[in-house]
């Protein structure tokens, strides 16, 4: 016997969450909840703005669907499906059939958009592999070149990784490259997307020595996993990619590749939260995931995330807007 049912949630954002060009002020999404034999498992479906080409209303559509072909014991196609509800649904059944293990990689790499002292304190109360991000490219690329240097000065044993989301020409990308010492280049665990060319991405990588990841190329039409000089990481947003199955192929790719392999936060809740930190001790134990976007939210939703002192919003408070 199966039945499903589907909530929707609303849940307020810290003040100054910016996507692109749009403030977030409230994250929308649907929580799933699967029935199977006195069994019960969930999953977060959560289209982010300016990222998912599918809105919120055209995935809770389309879940209505899939759950009900679920329920019915159809074979399901979650390859044609949106990518948040392919990720959505593909975690609850595998939570379901006790697939994805329990355990959970909670460490994350301080994400630091702000003031570096704020990063400084953070990574000195590290235990072990010291891992930080910086988001750059957002003010002048100089003052992102003399910030990242000065930390890779200040904490010469951190890996430091920095996203400057395509923000640079060839020229911004240089004037960042020139400030940062070459004896500290290696101390750069990678430089997601310098530029809006991946050529130009690439190119850089090669005239520099400082290695760079994907992650909006990894969502390009025709993207295929390689090995390239220069290129360390790809990033795996599973909310924007797909299934368990589709991360999980993405992720051998890469290993195959030789390169790492980044399972990161596309804003989900605490409870979509929790399941990526599990999928990234299950499928990329030794790398930290880039999951440090609990901060961005004012409350938690089911589950709560370790450490994380904000309200927990219980699944009773949601809406329930379909169930079979
Ligand atoms: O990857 C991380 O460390 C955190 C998540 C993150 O950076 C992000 C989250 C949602 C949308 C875009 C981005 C981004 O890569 O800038
Ligand atoms: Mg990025």
């Amino acid at each position: 016997m199966r039945s499903a049912k589907l909530f929707q949630y609303q849940l307020p954002m810290d003040s100054g969450v910016i996507l692109r060009d749009q403030r977030l002020i409230t994250r929308e999404g649907w929580v799933i909840e699967l029935c199977q034999d006195q069994q019960r498992a969930y999953g977060e479906i959560a289209p982010l703005p300016e990222f998912s080409l599918e809105t919120a209303t055209e995935a809770g559509e389309q879940a209505q669907q899939i759950l009900s072909q679920w329920v019915a014991g159809e074979e399901l196609d979650l390859d044609a499906a949106f990518p948040s509800v392919a990720f959505g649904i593909s975690c609850a059944i595998a939570e379901l059939a006790a697939e994805l293990p329990e355990t959970g990689n909670y460490l994350v790499a301080p994400l630091c958009s702000g003031d570096p002292d704020d990063l400084v304190v953070r990574l000195n109360q590290m235990p072990g592999n010291k891992v930080a991000k910086i988001k750059v490219g957002m003010y002048e690329a100089v003052r992102d070149g003399i910030v990242a240097n000065m930390l890779l000065e200040a904490i010469p044993d951190m890996q430091l990784r920095l996203d400057a989301n395509r923000q640079w020409t060839p020229l911004k990308a240089q004037q960042f490259a020139k400030y940062i010492k070459p004896e500290h280049r290696s101390g750069i665990a990678f430089l997601e997307e310098p530029c809006r060319l991946p050529s130009d991405s690439l190119a850089f990588a090669q005239q520099t020595g400082i290695n760079i990841a994907w992650d909006e190329t990894v969502r390009d039409v025709g993207f295929e996993v390689k090995a390239e000089p220069g290129v360390a990481a790809i990033i795996i947003k599973p909310t924007l990619i797909g299934s368990l199955a589709r991360c999980i192929a993405l992720i051998e790719q890469a290993h195959a590749a030789g390169l790492t392999a980044v399972i990161s936060s596309s804003i989900e809740s605490s409870l979509g939260l929790n399941q990526l930190a599990r999928l990234a001790q299950w499928q990329t134990p030794n790398v930290i995931p880039g999951l440090d976007t609990m901060q961005l939210f004012q409350v938690q939703l089911i589950q709560s995330w370790p450490d994380c002192e904000l309200p927990v919003v219980p699944l009773s408070e949601l809406d329930m807007v379909w169930h079979k």
